[in-house]
C-alpha cells in the first residue's frame, strides 16, 4: 500500500446509514431520517440533547436494538459495504466486528484475566494457554492497564476503580478484535482524571479501530473526536418528538462555523 493509497483508506466509510428510522412500541419514529458515514480510523461523536436519538442510532450500528422488545430499524446500514440487517446476517457476528462499550463499566463479576478470556473463549479461540495469556496481556496492554494490573490478574475485576473497570471493559471489548469500538458516553460516571485517560487511550486506540462515542461533554466531543454529528429533537407532523440528524462535518466545523443554526445554538450553549 502506497502513502496515497492508505490516505484513502483514513477516508474509508466503514459503516454507513441511510434514511434510518428507529420505532420503538408506537408507530411513530422515535428518530427518524438519519443518513450519515462513519469513516475508518476516527472518531465520531454524536452530541445532542437528550433524547435526540445517539444512543438509539449508536445501538443499530451492533443490531443491540434487536434486543429491545418492540423495536425496529427501517432503512439501511451498511458495514463494509455488507448490510447489517440482511436476514442472513447474525447479530451475534456484527457484535463480534462491533464491539460496545457502556456509560456504567460493567465487567464480569470474574477474575481480570476471566474478563479478557471470556469473549475469545466464547468465540471458538482455539491456540493454547499461552496463546490465552498472550491476548490478555496484549488487550490490557492495548486498553493502556496492563501496568496497573499485570500482579493481580486473579483478583476480581469488580475490585479495580471505576475508571480501571471502564478501562477493562475497553481490553474486553477489544478482545475479541472488532474493527469498530461504540461508546456509550464511556466517561459519563468517571472522574476527570479517569476521563482524560480514556480520552488519551481512545487517541491510541483510533489506529487501530474505528471509534464511534455518544458524549453529553461538548468538550470532550471538541477534544477528542475527527467528526461530529450533531442530533436534535423536533415535531413530527402527528405532533410527537422525534429525532432528527441536524449535520455532521469535521469537529472544527461544527464547533467553529456549523451549517444550521440550531448547531451553533447548541455548541454556544443557547440551547439545550
Ligand atoms: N428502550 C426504549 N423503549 C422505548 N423508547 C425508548 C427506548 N430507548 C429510547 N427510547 C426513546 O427514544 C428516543 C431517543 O432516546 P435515546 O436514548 O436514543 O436518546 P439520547 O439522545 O441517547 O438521550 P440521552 O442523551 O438522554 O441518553 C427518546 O424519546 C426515548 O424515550
Amino acid at each position: 500500500m502506497n502513502a496515497s493509497d492508505s490516505q484513502s483508506a483514513e477516508k474509508q466509510s466503514v459503516l454507513v446509514a441511510e434514511n434510518v428510522n428507529v420505532f420503538y412500541s408506537s408507530n411513530s419514529p422515535a428518530v427518524a431520517g438519519v443518513s450519515l458515514e462513519i469513516l475508518k480510523n476516527q472518531i465520531t461523536a454524536f452530541i445532542g440533547p437528550s433524547g435526540c436519538g445517539k444512543s438509539t442510532i449508536l445501538r443499530c450500528f451492533n443490531r443491540l436494538n434487536d434486543l429491545i422488545e418492540g423495536c425496529r430499524v427501517k432503512g439501511s446500514i451498511t458495514f463494509n459495504g455488507i448490510d447489517l440487517y440482511d436476514p442472513k446476517v447474525d447479530a451475534v457476528a456484527v457484535r463480534r466486528h462491533i464491539g460496545m462499550v457502556f456509560q456504567r463499566p460493567n465487567p464480569f463479576p470474574k477474575s481480570i484475566f476471566e474478563n479478557i478470556a471470556f469473549g475469545p473463549r466464547i468465540n471458538g479461540f482455539k491456540g493454547s494457554k499461552n496463546d490465552m495469556a498472550d491476548l490478555v496481556e496484549k488487550s490490557l496492554r492495548s486498553a493502556a492497564i496492563w501496568d496497573e494490573v499485570k500482579d493481580k490478574l486473579n483478583e476480581s475485576g469488580l475490585a479495580l476503580s471505576g475508571g480501571q473497570q471502564q478501562r477493562l471493559c475497553i481490553a474486553r471489548a477489544i478482545a475479541v478484535e472488532p474493527q469498530v469500538i461504540l461508546m456509550d458516553e464511556p466517561c459519563s460516571a468517571l472522574d476527570p482524571i479517569s476521563t482524560l485517560r480514556i480520552e488519551e487511550l481512545m487517541q491510541e486506540l483510533k489506529q487501530k479501530y474505528t471509534l464511534v462515542i455518544v458524549t453529553h461533554n461538548m468538550q470532550q466531543a471538541s477534544r477528542s473526536a475527527d467528526m461530529t454529528a450533531f442530533f436534535n429533537t423536533e415535531l413530527s407532523d402527528s405532533g410527537k418528538r422525534m429525532g432528527k440528524l441536524v449535520e455532521i462535518d469535521r469537529t472544527s466545523v461544527i464547533f467553529s462555523s456549523p451549517k444550521q443554526t440550531a448547531t451553533e445554538e447548541y455548541i454556544s450553549g443557547r440551547f439545550g
